[in-house]
């Protein structure tokens, strides 16, 4: 078979700045973002693609909490919010992915699976807040916003503007990992643990309930990659590589790292908590787990971050 790559879009990449969060801005998102994850299998890799879903889970709720008040509908729980998600953004990037399959002329077919995540009901996350989701907020919205919503954790986002905040347990077990290997095996473009799944808990007999939570898409990745035994994992986001010193005068990008050197950076605090550090930690899981290679890029970089031309290069 050839290489098998896992590839996550980071949900933030698909809105460039807050004039493009529409449906349609997004799509078109997908539409570049695909074309090069087509340039990727036609120079010979199998790819299972995942996603994000932080701002759009976030404006899902927000709509359903509105329409609450004002329209007295039932309120959507966080948790079938996820799953909207896995639909909606799954389809954009499965018809984008077919559209560009035919202008190319390729015998290849993408699919969605809905995708459930096994969490732990006892899991600390739950307690404390962490998934920055929905819309980015000024110091002084946020100051109005947590009068008329108190229950709501606000947290500034990676020097990006404060968010909302909500639990993000670590993911345990991909529930359809076995036809998503199948079915990538088989030739497909899957697309799958959108959102980092939708999170469930199981109980002792293994039945499956959902939980309102929002599961990290960069540790759900991680794990699904190292349990298919995937050749690389690739987390597509807003950089086309890593940095050293991110954003200030002495900023250096990472072109090849090792492991060791990567935890050495860690511990440097080189890596914003809430956007770069988790990509970061499911890398070094992913590559502690049996992965050969990781690469974080950019969407635009993808196919020369394969050729090895740009991107950052993990290795064990
Ligand atoms: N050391 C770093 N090197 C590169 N980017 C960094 C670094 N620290 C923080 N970042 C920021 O992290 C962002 C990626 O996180 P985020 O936007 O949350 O991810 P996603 O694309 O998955 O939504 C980058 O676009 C960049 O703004
Ligand atoms: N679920 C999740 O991790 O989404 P983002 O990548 O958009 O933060």
């Amino acid at each position: 078979m050839s290489t098998l790559a896992v590839v996550a879009i980071g949900g933030n990449s698909l809105i460039r700045d807050n004039a493009h969060e529409s449906v349609e801005d997004q799509y078109q998102a997908v539409v570049e973002t695909a074309k090069h994850i087509v340039g990727m299998i036609e120079q010979g890799y199998e790819v299972i693609v995942t996603h994000g879903n932080g701002p759009q889970v976030g404006f899902i709720l927000r709509r359903s909490e509105i329409a609450k008040d004002v329209a007295a509908m039932h309120q959507v729980p966080l948790v079938s919010c996820g799953a909207d998600t896995q639909g909606a953004i799954g389809y954009q990037i499965q018809q984008a992915m077919d559209n560009e399959f035919k202008k190319r002329g390729m015998d290849k077919t993408a699919v969605t699976i809905v995708t459930q995540v096994v969490v732990s009901e006892n899991d600390p996350a739950f307690q404390k807040p962490t998934k920055p989701i929905g819309s980015f907020y000024t110091k002084e919205q946020t100051a109005e916003i947590q009068k008329a919503n108190p229950s709501w954790v606000m947290i500034e986002d990676a020097g990006r503007g404060y968010r909302r905040m909500v639990a993000s347990p670590l993911p345990q077990e991909i529930v359809e990992k076995n036809v998503i290997n199948k079915l990538v095996r088989d030739g497909y473009c899957v697309i799958s643990v959108g959102g980092g799944g939708i999170p469930v808990i199981k109980s002792e007999d293994g039945s499956l309930r959902g939980v309102d939570a929002v599961i990290d898409k960069d540790f759900a990745t991680s794990l699904l990659a190292a349990d298919i035994k995937a050749d690389v994992l690739i987390i597509s986001t807003g950089v086309p590589t890593v940095y050293l010193n991110y954003g200030k005068p002495n900023e250096k990008a990472l072109d090849k790292v090792t492991l060791a050197e990567l935890k050495q950076y860690v511990a440097e605090n080189h890596f914003a908590p809430g956007s770069m550090l988790p990509k970061i930690q499911a890398v070094i899981s992913f590559l502690e787990n049996g992965g050969k290679e990781a690469i974080i890029t950019n969407p635009e970089s993808l196919e020369e971050a394969v050729a090895g031309k740009t991107g950052t290069h993990i290795y064990p």
